[in-house]
């Protein structure tokens, strides 16, 4: 390898990878992707789509809104909007060198890792740690925020 190369090495930045709905971000939100960036120099979070949060109740912000919320978070370096049927292309032109899943995503570590080794992408698959409410009344969920709002406002 040329002095070149090493030097070139040395000045790419490790990349991390997280991503989620961010509907209402709230202090676990915060958590998970501090932890995240933690773990790299940069971290880049993809806002997942709304014909791709399948698995719970649509979002109530546009991507766009809930990008550019997560975007201005300190421990964040880019959000992205997510890919509308592929979720590998935004992996693809990121290319992190780990992908911290949330405590409680629904991802099997081995299924995304073994997606990675087909596609040839060398990447880590690791999983954040919960954050545990701080006080009594601490809403660490945009499902229990929202039926706050319905509670109270409905
Ligand atoms: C590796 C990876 C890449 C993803 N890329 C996209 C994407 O390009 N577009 C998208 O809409 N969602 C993407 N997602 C998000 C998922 O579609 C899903 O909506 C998200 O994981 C839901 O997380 P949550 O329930 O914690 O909000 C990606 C998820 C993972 C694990
Ligand atoms: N209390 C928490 N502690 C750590 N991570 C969290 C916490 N709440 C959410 N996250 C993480 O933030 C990411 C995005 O979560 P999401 O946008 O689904 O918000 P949510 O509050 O979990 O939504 P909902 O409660 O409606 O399912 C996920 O990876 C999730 O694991």
């Amino acid at each position: 390898m040329s002095e070149g190369d090493a030097a070139d090495n040395d000045a790419d930045p490790v990349r991390a990878v997280a991503q989620g709905t961010f509907d209402l971000i709230h202090p676990g939100h915060v958590h998970y992707l501090r932890e995240a960036a933690s773990v790299a120099d940069e971290l880049h979070v993809i806002v997942a789509r709304d014909p791709n949060v399948t698995h719970k109740e649509s979002p109530v912000l546009p991507a766009r809104q809930r990008r550019d919320v997560v975007d201005a978070i300190d421990a964040v370096a880019e959000a992205h909007l997510g890919h509308e049927s592929d979720i590998f292309v935004p992996i693809e032109r990121i290319d992190p060198d780990v992908i911290v899943l949330g405590y409680d995503q629904h991802h099997d570590e081995e299924a995304v890792q073994a997606a990675l080794d087909e596609r040839g992408i060398d990447c880590e698959v690791t999983r954040a740690g919960p954050r545990e409410p701080k006080y009594d009344d601490e809403l660490l969920s945009t499902g229990r925020i929202i039926d706050r709002i319905l509670e109270r406002r409905g």
